[in-house]
């Protein structure tokens, strides 16, 4: 909700859940549903007032209808509004079905002074990503259509390398396809992903990268090879204001001791 003395909107994102349909389902060990349920938690304590819950793909790990169901049975009391969109391991038909008569999966969402395009970088069946055409056509009609305002493009594959050599293979394939159309809109500010299930906040002409922990398991920074983290579930919060300015951050869970198989080497 904007506020007349402050018009600035509180955007909260949600990564990686990897939820099951099962209630127990586990991933490298970790209980996804009470990991989630446990960054809820600390977000209703942390932020008392959410303009717009964003999911950032992966939001299941099998695909199911119940996972999606069970997803938006948790996040739904969050935020006034909410987007979605998919990740690899997300089934979009399952999606589309738990998201029934909702505008969960709507692209593009005009907030305080901002626009936020939320697009599809998924692959059916693949694990790196890739804007197709339509994709990419949407971003820069969604761009050319608002001029005056601030503009938050999200999807869930990192365009840009994080440091990770086991990730580099499968991030957004056509990242030269994506910048060349943000670069011919000075109103592009900011770019938000999922999948690395770290925190990553660089700078790239002029524009804000930024990638977020997962509500589940983590991934150590720096690593040549899959490796898990002992960094807690978290999510990030944006605070987008009125004349374009964006600040953010990550937060953890605390005092929770997780389960998790480090010695697992992927899934
Ligand atoms: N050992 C591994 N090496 C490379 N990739 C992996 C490994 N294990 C899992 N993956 C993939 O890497 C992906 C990273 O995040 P996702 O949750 O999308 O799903 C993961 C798997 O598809």
């Amino acid at each position: 909700m904007s506020h007349a003395v402050d018009p600035s909107v509180l955007l909260v994102q949600l990564s990686d859940s990897h939820l099951f349909a099962e209630e127990d389902g586990k991933l490298l060990g970790m209980n996804t549903r009470d990991s989630l349920e446990r960054v809820i938690e600390k977000v209703l304590v942390e932020q008392p007032q959410i303009d717009l819950m964003l999911a950032t793909g992966d939001l299941s790990q099998d695909g199911s209808t119940a996972s999606y169901q069970r997803f938006r049975q948790l996040t739904g009391a969050l935020a006034d509004q909410a987007r979605w969109f998919p990740g690899n391991h997300d089934e979009l038909p399952a999606m589309r079905d738990a998201c029934n008569g909702s505008n969960l999966l709507e692209p593009v969402l005009d907030i305080g002074n901002w626009r936020v395009t939320l697009l599809d970088s998924s692959i059916p069946g693949a694990v790196p990503g890739f804007l197709s055409d339509d994709q990419l056509k949407l971003l820069e009609q969604s761009l050319s259509e608002a001029p005056d305002r601030h503009h938050l493009v999200c999807f869930h594959h990192h365009p840009v390398s994080i440091g990770c050599t086991w990730m580099e293979p499968i991030g957004l394939r056509n990242p030269d396809a994506l910048f060349a159309v943000l670069k011919r809109f000075p109103q592009a500010k900011a770019v938000l992903w999922g999948h690395i299930h770290q925190e990553f906040d660089q700078m790239r002409d002029g524009i804000r990268l930024l990638a977020s922990p997962s509500t589940c398991v983590q991934f150590a920074p720096g690593s040549e090879e899959f490796q898990v983290d002992t960094t807690a579930p978290g999510y990030r919060w944006l605070r987008l204001h009125a004349d374009g300015q964006l600040e953010t951050g990550v937060s953890r869970v605390t005092d929770i001791q997780f389960e998790v198989d480090y010695s697992v080497k992927g899934y």
